[in-house]
């Protein structure tokens, strides 16, 4: 036993009286180990509760909005013109979509990429010219009902001490964003900031630590983009400036991440507000529907005319008119096509453009100027007015399509039966027939002579001034054979006067190059 005891010695230094209140040496040390293990627990418990995170932040207001929802199915058409690989083609004759191949795939690219199978086993498929055509999107908008006190997002872990400042660019544009701080301005991508998804990702609210709200869409197509090219054409991009263009703030480029901000607008988009669930009675009168229809004008206009190079938008469509809360449109999207389609790793024939809205040179060659976009406007009119699908199989044969079908209307000179019925107040029979003549106008088979859209514009303002003198309406405006035909169809469809489409104000002076 006195093998396993204490040596003397020690037994004497720790019976010793200490001067701490004159405790012995045990006593002291005792306490000591105690409070030791007391500071080591508490140690302990901080780590932990540090990985659970720090306290939930005060939750996320998603506005809440009664913003109607549409969903519609995804079909893939797949055909194949003898035409030559657009890889060869230099970059921006044609404007290319990848394929979303790479992580994390959406819902959408799912459906799509089932559709895609058997032609992606071919390896020899790629290399010919396919047309991916959309019929809509199947969207995923959220917005989260109101509770309590708003409603909102559940907090996640978030750290503002770690999040740096937005950096400038170093070509001095727009907002460098860390991931980080992306992360954190969506709640770590939460599903519950999901406004939207796309062809080319998913779009997040979020909301910037100075309170601004933005839109974080999160690109799919990453594969083998180039950081330093990806930057340069964001760059280009985030350069175009005007209101009816939704702004491209900044970006996030990190590791394989792909992120583009841009300002948050908070209206939907028109394609929610013509085709969701608005009751009988659309929010959209027909002063809104025209000012939308010449705002969305005016921002292609500067794409094509105001910039140099100029920008072919390539996918004009209502769900990329988003609406302010002022109703005034703003394009989104634009650039987009030029951006991932600089992703030249990638070889693709793909010519992209949603059913209904691709102008058929476009869709038979591939071969892209900005003649096409005035097709897809063109048909964007005629959805407006008449709040009808491009395409509807759920329509009656004659109906379907939305093109056809008001071609048939006009020239059984029953222009009015294509007003949406959802209108409250028609407009007057002049009002009508000259946004028809302009529409039909963008959408003339040989884009040649399709009008440009400074010209589209000037024809749409002479509708601001309809009750203008008598004298100056009847001096004819100077039409082509075939506009004088369109011409003659509509006029001929019931207003008397014939003076629709007369105008003799002066174009150059009523052109603006640009907005702001
Ligand atoms: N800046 C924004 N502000 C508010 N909502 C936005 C913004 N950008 C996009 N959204 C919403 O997110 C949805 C998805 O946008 P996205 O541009 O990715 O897809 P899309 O235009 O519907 O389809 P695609 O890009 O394939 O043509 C849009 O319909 C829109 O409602």
């Amino acid at each position: 036993m006195s093998g396993l005891s204490s040596p003397p010695l020690l037994n004497d230094e720790l019976s010793k009286r200490t001067a701490v209140f004159g405790l012995h040496m045990w006593v002291v040390v005792g306490i000591c180990v105690g409070a030791a293990f007391v500071l080591l627990l508490f140690l302990i418990s901080l780590w932990l509760a540090s990985r659970h995170g720090p306290p939930t932040p005060s939750p996320r207001p998603i506005p809440t909005a009664s913003i109607p929802i549409v969903s519609k199915e995804i079909q893939e058409i797949r055909v194949d013109p003898s035409f030559r690989s657009s890889a060869a083609r230099p970059l921006g004759e044609i404007l290319r979509k990848p394929l979303p191949e790479s992580d994390p795939p959406s819902s959408a690219s799912i459906e799509r990429q089932a559709l895609l199978t058997p032609a992606l086993e071919e390896e020899s498929l790629i290399e010919q010219q396919k047309i991916h055509i959309e019929i809509g999107k199947g969207h995923r908008i959220m917005y989260p009902e109101r509770s309590g006190g708003g409603g909102g997002v559940e907090g996640r872990s978030v750290d503002h001490a770690l999040i740096r400042a937005p950096e400038v660019s170093h070509l001095g544009w727009g907002h460098w964003y860390t991931l980080r701080e992306l992360e954190v301005a969506t709640n770590m991508f939460a599903d519950e900031n999901v406004i939207g998804e796309g062809g080319y990702g998913i779009v997040y609210l979020g909301l910037l630590q100075d309170n601004t709200q933005v839109a974080v869409k999160n690109l799919l197509n990453n594969r083998g983009q180039a950081e330093r090219e990806f930057t340069v054409e964001v760059e280009a991009i985030g350069r175009v400036r005007h209101k009816n263009l939704v702004r491209l703030l900044g970006y996030c480029v990190e590791g394989a991440h792909r992120i583009l901000v841009y300002e948050y607008v908070d209206n939907g988009n028109l394609d929610q507000w013509l085709h969701g669930d608005v009751g009988l009675c659309s929010p959209l009168t027909w002063e809104i529907r025209m000012n939308i229809i010449l705002g969305t004008a005016k921002g292609l206009m500067y794409l094509h005319e105001g910039l140099e190079p100029k920008v072919i938008h390539r996918d004009i469509k209502s769900s990329n008119i988003l609406l302010d809360k002022y109703w005034n449109p703003k394009v989104s999207d634009f650039g987009l096509a030029k951006l991932l389609g600089s992703e030249r790793n990638y070889v693709t024939t793909r010519v992209m453009g949603t059913f209904g809205y691709v102008a058929p040179e476009y869709a038979s060659t591939g071969m892209l100027n900005e003649r096409s976009d005035v097709y897809s406007f063109g048909v964007l009119i005629m959805e407006i007015i008449s709040g009808r699908n491009p395409v509807d199989y759920n329509r009656p044969t004659g109906e379907v399509n939305l093109i056809e079908w008001i071609k048939t209307m006009v020239s059984n000179r029953n222009s009015e039966g294509v007003l949406d019925p959802k209108l409250l107040e028609k407009p007057s029979s002049r009002a009508l027939k000259r946004a028809l003549l302009v529409a039909l106008r963008c959408i003339d088979p040989d884009s040649q002579k399709r009008p440009k859209m400074g010209h589209v514009i000037h024809m749409l303002e002479v509708n601001d001034f309809p009750y203008r003198d008598e004298r100056q309406a009847n001096q004819t405006y100077r039409s082509s054979p075939l506009e004088k035909a369109k011409l003659l169809e509509i006029v001929e469809s019931g207003d008397s006067s014939g003076h629709e489409c007369n105008t003799n104000v002066n174009r150059s002076s009523r052109w603006r190059k640009q907005d702001d």
